[in-house]
C-alpha cells in the first residue's frame, strides 16, 4: 500500500525537531491544518494542557494514510508536540484528522475546522475518530495489518476482525479515545503518548496469553516509533491504539456501588472484585517479571512518595497543614525496610478504581491497565508492591461513599465495603494485605495525595473527598 509521510528530522536542529522530507503538498497540508488545530485542541476533554497558553506546537510526525480507490476523503496521523508557557519540553499527542470536500450535517460535531485559502482552500478538517467511514477505515488498516511509513497496524493471533461493524464514539468520560464497532470491538487511541510500549497493551497481552478472562481480549493495536531524532526514547516503540473485545450490557463498578450507597448490600460484589483483582495479580507475577525490594530500594520507594507529598502540596495549599503528618507514613514504609524486611514486586494495574472494572455476567473484569496517566511510562512499568492496586480500590470506596455527601451511614457502607473486598483479595491472593497496616497506610496516603492532585487540576469541586482522607490519614499511626 502506498503512503506519504512527513517525519521528523533526525537531525538536531537548534535542540528542536522539524520536519525531513515534507513533500510540497504534504507540508503546506500541515501547515494549514495547524492553526485550526491550535483553537480546537484546548476544548478536548483529554488534553492535559487546559488553562495553560499554548506557545507552540509542532508536528513530530504526519503520515497519510493511503485512501482505497475511489475514496476523496484523506485520513491523516499525526503526532503533535505541544508546550506551553513557562513549562519544559511539552506533551505529545496523538490526532487522526481527516480531511473532507462536504461534510454531512451528522458529521458537524466532528468539524475541527475549514482551510482558508492556499492550495486546500476549502478543505473541510475533520477528528477522524467521530467519522464512521474513516474509523472504518481503521479498523480495516487493523484486519489488514497494514503498514504506513513507521506506522503498524497489528491484529493479535488468530483474532477476526469482521467487516460491516458500525463505529460510534464512546460517552465516558476519558483520557482517551474509544470507538465502539457494532458492539463487538472496542478500539482506544491514546491521546498522550510517550515512548516505550503502553502498560495497556503490554499487560493485556500477557494476561490473555496466560489465559486469563478477567480481561477483554486484545484484538490488535497499532504502534510507531518514538519520532525524536535525538534525546530520550528515540527510536523506541509508541503505543498508540488497542483494539479489544467489547463487553456489550455491562454496568461500570462506579455506578453500580454508587447505586448502593449508603444503605444497599454491595459486600458480596466487593468481595468477588477482592478475588478478580488478586487472581489478576497472580496471573501477572507469574506472566511478568518479579523483584524483591531490600532496604535501598524501599526507601527508595518512601522516598518517592515523600517528593509527590511535596510536590503536590506547593500545588494544593489545602495539604499543606498536613504535611508533617503524612510524611510519617513514608517514614514508616522507609522503616520496614531499615527493619530488614523485603517486599515481592510485580508488574500491577497502576491505577485501579471502581471505574476500571466491569461487572459481566461471568463476573468482574478490569480494564485499563495504562497505570497513573501522570506518570513516565519507564515508571509505570516498574514492578511494585500489589498492594498499591488494593490501597487505590479502598480509596475507591471511600470516593463513592462520599460522591453524594458525607455522614454516618456513608462511613459506614465505606468500611463495609473496603473490608469485604480486602477479605475476597485475601482468599484468593497469596497475601492477607489487611494485616499490612504500615504499607496499607503508605500506600493508602499516597493515593490520596495523587488525588488531591488530580481533582484540583481536573474537578476542583471533588477535592473534599480526597481531603477527607487525608485528614483520616494523617490522625492515624501505622502502629
Ligand atoms: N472492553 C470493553 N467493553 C465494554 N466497555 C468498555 C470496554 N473497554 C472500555 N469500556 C468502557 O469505556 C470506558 C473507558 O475505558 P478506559 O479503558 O478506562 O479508557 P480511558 O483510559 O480513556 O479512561 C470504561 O469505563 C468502560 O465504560
Ligand atoms: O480513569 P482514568 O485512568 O482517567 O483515571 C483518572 O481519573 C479518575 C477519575 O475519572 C481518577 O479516579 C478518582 O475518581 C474516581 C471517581 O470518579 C474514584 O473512583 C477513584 O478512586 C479516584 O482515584 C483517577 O485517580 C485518575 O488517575
Amino acid at each position: 500500500m502506498s503512503d506519504t509521510s512527513w517525519s521528523t528530522s533526525a537531525a538536531r536542529t537548534g535542540g528542536a525537531p522539524g520536519l525531513r522530507r515534507a513533500p510540497a503538498a504534504g507540508g503546506e497540508l500541515l501547515d494549514a491544518l495547524l492553526p485550526l488545530i491550535h483553537g480546537w485542541l484546548p476544548q478536548q476533554r483529554w488534553f492535559s494542557g487546559k488553562g495553560r497558553p499554548i506557545t507552540d506546537i509542532r508536528v513530530l510526525s504526519g503520515t497519510e494514510l493511503a485512501a482505497p480507490a475511489g475514496d476523496s476523503s484523506g485520513l491523516v496521523h499525526l503526532l503533535l508536540r505541544v508546550r506551553h508557557l513557562g513549562s519544559g519540553a511539552g506533551d505529545t499527542y496523538q490526532l487522526l484528522v481527516g480531511t473532507r470536500t462536504t461534510l454531512p450535517t451528522s458529521l458537524a460535531p466532528a468539524l475541527i475546522g475549514r482551510i482558508d485559502g492556499g492550495a486546500h482552500d476549502g478543505l473541510l478538517v475533520l477528528d477522524a475518530l467521530h467519522d464512521p467511514a474513516l474509523a472504518g477505515r481503521l479498523l480495516g488498516h487493523l484486519r489488514d495489518g497494514d503498514r504506513f511509513s513507521c506506522l503498524g497496524f497489528h491484529r493479535s493471533p488468530g483474532a477476526e476482525i469482521p467487516t460491516g461493524l458500525g463505529p460510534r464514539v464512546g460517552t465516558a468520560e476519558q483520557s482517551n479515545t474509544s470507538v465502539v464497532f457494532g458492539d463487538s470491538l472496542i478500539l482506544k487511541v491514546f491521546r498522550r503518548v510517550s515512548p516505550g510500549t503502553n502498560p495497556d497493551l503490554e499487560l493485556t497481552l500477557a494476561l490473555a496469553a496466560a489465559g486469563s478472562t478477567r480481561v477483554p481480549a486484545p484484538v490488535g493495536w497499532f504502534e510507531t516509533v518514538w519520532p525524536y531524532g535525538d534525546g530520550d526514547g528515540a527510536g523506541e516503540p509508541v503505543t498508540l491504539g488497542l483494539l479489544q473485545r467489547f463487553l456489550p450490557g455491562t454496568a461500570d463498578g462506579w455506578e453500580l456501588a454508587l447505586a448502593s450507597v449508603p444503605e444497599g448490600d454491595f459486600t458480596a460484589e466487593s468481595f468477588l472484585l477482592g478475588q478478580a483483582t488478586a487472581e489478576v495479580h497472580t496471573a501477572l507475577a507469574r506472566a511478568l517479571p518479579v523483584e524483591t525490594l531490600g532496604e535501598t530500594q524501599i526507601e527508595g520507594l518512601a522516598d518517592g512518595m515523600t517528593a509527590r507529598l511535596e510536590a503536590a502540596a506547593s500545588a494544593v495549599p489545602a495539604l499543606q497543614p498536613y504535611r508533617t503528618a503524612l510524611r510519617s507514613a513514608f517514614q514508616d514504609l522507609a522503616e520496614l525496610g531499615h527493619g530488614g524486611r523485603t517486599l515481592p514486586a510485580q508488574r500491577v494495574h497502576g491505577d485501579l478504581h471502581l471505574g476500571q472494572v466491569l461487572r459481566t455476567p461471568d463476573g468482574w473484569v478490569l480494564l485499563d491497565f495504562e497505570g497513573e496517566p501522570a506518570q513516565p511510562i519507564e515508571e509505570r512499568r516498574r514492578p511494585q508492591p500489589a498492594v498499591r492496586d488494593v490501597a487505590a480500590m479502598l480509596r475507591s470506596f471511600d470516593y463513592a461513599a462520599r460522591h453524594h455527601g458525607a455522614g454516618p451511614l456513608a462511613e459506614a457502607w465505606a468500611k463495609r465495603n473496603r473490608s469485604a473486598f480486602l477479605a475476597g483479595y485475601a482468599t484468593t491472593g497469596d497475601h492477607d494485605p489487611a494485616g499490612e497496616h504500615v504499607l496499607m497506610r503508605a500506600f493508602e496516603t499516597d493515593k490520596a495525595v495523587y488525588e488531591c492532585l488530580y481533582e484540583a487540576r481536573h474537578r476542583p469541586a471533588w477535592l473534599p473527598i480526597p481531603m477527607s482522607a487525608i485528614e483520616r490519614l494523617s490522625a492515624s499511626p501505622s502502629h
